[in-house]
C-alpha cells in the first residue's frame, strides 16, 4: 500500500425528504444569499424547486435562480452564470440536479472568484485559489460529483472537454435523496451504471500499486451496481435498490477506492471526453463503448487483475471471458457497446483521434496513448 492522505470534506446528508434540510445546511455555513442552479424546468413541475426554496426561505436565505444548464455542460453557460452571480453578489452556489448541474456549479463557484476568463482554470493557464461555497441536491446518481472536487465542462468553440479539481471545489454539503432519482429515464439509468463502473475500473486496472482491500471495495461497488441496475430496470420505484445504487455511485469517485493506490490513470475517460466534446454523446453511453474496446487492448498489461475481475465479478476464469461478460451485460441493459450505435463511423475517426491526443497531454498519458494505440482502441469500438 502506498502512503496517502485521505481527506474528503463533503458532508453527505442521505435519505428521504432530506432536501427539506438544505436551508439549514446553508444557514449553518452563514449563507444569506445563494445562486440556485438547475437544468430543465422538471424540478419546478415535480415540486423539488418548491421544497428547496421553501427550506431556504425558512432560514431567511434569498436566492437568484439560474436554469437551463444542459447535459454535457458548456463553458458559455458557465460564463453567463458567473455574470449573474457577480451582479447579484451571491455568497454561495446551490446546485439542484445531476452531474452536469453540479459540475457547472463548481466552475461557476471558482470562476466568480477568478480574475480572468473561467476557461483558464480548465486549461491550467491559471490555478483555482478560491471558490464560493458549493452545496448540492443531487437528482441523478452517476458521477460522484456530489462528493468530489471534479468538474468537467466542454468549450464549444475549441471542442475541448476538460476538467478542474481543487481543494476549494468540494461541495460543503450534498443532499442525496434516492427517492428524487426515481424519475431518471431508463437510458440515463443504464448510462449511469456504465459511468460508475468506469470510475471503479480506471484505477483497478491501471494502478501500479493496487492493494487487495481497494480491489475488494471496487468489486463491491461493481457488484452492487450490476444487481441494483437490474432491479431498477424491472422496478424503478424500488427505494432500497435506488439507495444502494446512489451510495455506490458516491463511493466510486470520492477518493476512497483510490486511497493507498498509486500510478493510476484515466484512459477511458480521456477517450470518452472526445466523444462527448465532438458528438455530444452522453458520458456513460460513450464509456460503455470505450471500456470493452480499451480492455481488449490493455488486458495483457495487467493479466492477473483482469483474471481477478472475471472471477470476482462474473464467476468466470479468463480475462477475455470477463471482458466479454461485461460487454454482454452492457448489451443486456441497453447501453451501447459500439461507436456505430452512437452514430459515429470510421470516417469520424481521424478527428476523434486528434481530439483524444489533445486530451492525452492533459491527462498526462500521451507517451502511452500514441496515435497508433488510440487508433487501435477506437477501431476495436467500431
Ligand atoms: N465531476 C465528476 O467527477 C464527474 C464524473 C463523471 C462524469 N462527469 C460529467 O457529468 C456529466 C453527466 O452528468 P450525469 O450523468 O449526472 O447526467 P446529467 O446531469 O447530464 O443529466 C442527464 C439527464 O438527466 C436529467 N435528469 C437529472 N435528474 C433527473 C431526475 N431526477 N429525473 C429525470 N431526469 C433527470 C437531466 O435533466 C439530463 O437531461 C457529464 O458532463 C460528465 O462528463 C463528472
Amino acid at each position: 500500500m502506498d502512503n496517502f492522505i485521505f481527506h474528503n470534506p463533503t458532508t453527505i446528508d442521505f435519505g428521504t425528504d432530506k432536501e427539506q434540510q438544505i436551508g439549514q445546511h446553508l444557514a449553518a455555513h452563514g449563507i444569506k444569499k445563494v445562486l440556485l442552479t438547475y437544468g430543465s424546468e422538471r424540478i419546478k413541475r415535480d415540486g423539488l424547486f418548491d421544497a428547496v426554496t421553501k427550506s431556504l426561505a425558512a432560514q431567511g436565505i434569498s436566492f437568484v435562480e439560474f436554469g437551463g444548464i444542459v447535459s454535457n455542460p458548456v463553458i458559455s453557460t458557465v460564463r453567463e452564470a458567473i455574470a449573474v452571480a457577480r451582479t447579484h453578489q451571491v455568497e454561495a452556489v446551490l446546485a439542484v440536479g445531476g452531474g452536469s448541474v453540479l459540475d457547472s456549479s463548481k466552475a461557476i463557484a471558482a470562476g466568480v472568484l477568478h480574475n480572468g476568463d473561467v476557461w483558464e482554470l480548465f486549461t491550467r493557464a491559471a490555478t483555482i485559489n478560491a471558490a464560493l461555497p458549493i452545496f448540492s441536491v443531487l437528482t441523478l446518481a452517476a458521477t460522484g460529483s456530489e462528493m468530489n472536487n471534479g468538474a468537467v465542462v466542454t468549450n464549444e468553440e475549441t471542442k475541448e472537454k476538460f476538467a478542474i479539481g481543487s481543494p476549494h471545489t468540494f461541495p460543503k454539503v450534498s443532499i442525496v435523496n434516492p427517492a428524487l432519482m426515481q424519475t431518471v429515464s431508463r437510458d440515463y439509468l443504464v448510462y449511469s451504471a456504465s459511468d460508475i463502473i468506469a470510475h471503479s475500473i480506471e484505477g483497478y486496472f491501471t494502478a501500479k500499486v493496487q492493494p487487495r482491500f481497494q480491489s475488494r471495495l471496487v468489486e463491491a461497488i461493481i457488484k452492487t451496481v450490476i444487481e441494483t441496475t437490474e432491479t431498477l430496470l424491472a422496478d424503478p420505484a424500488n427505494y432500497g435498490a435506488r439507495a444502494e445504487f446512489a451510495w455506490a455511485s458516491t463511493q466510486a469517485l470520492n477518493g476512497l477506492t483510490y486511497a493507498g493506490t498509486a500510478g493510476f490513470s484515466y484512459p477511458n475517460h480521456m477517450i470518452e471526453h472526445s466523444l462527448s466534446a465532438l458528438f455530444n454523446v452522453p458520458h456513460g453511453a460513450g464509456l460503455s463503448v470505450i471500456m470493452p474496446a480499451w480492455m481488449k487492448w490493455y488486458h495483457s498489461r495487467n493479466p492477473e487483475q483482469f483474471k481477478r475481475f472475471a472471477q470476482e465479478i462474473f464467476g468466470l476464469e479468463t480475462a477475455e471471458q470477463g471482458i466479454a461478460a461485461l460487454e454482454k451485460w452492457f448489451d443486456k441493459i441497453g447501453t451501447p457497446t459500439h461507436l456505430s450505435q452512437l452514430g459515429i463511423t470510421e470516417a469520424d475517426l481521424p478527428a476523434t483521434i486528434d481530439n483524444v491526443l489533445g486530451n492525452a497531454k492533459w491527462f498526462g498519458i500521451a507517451e502511452i496513448y500514441t496515435r497508433d494505440v488510440v487508433t487501435t482502441i477506437l477501431k476495436n469500438a467500431l
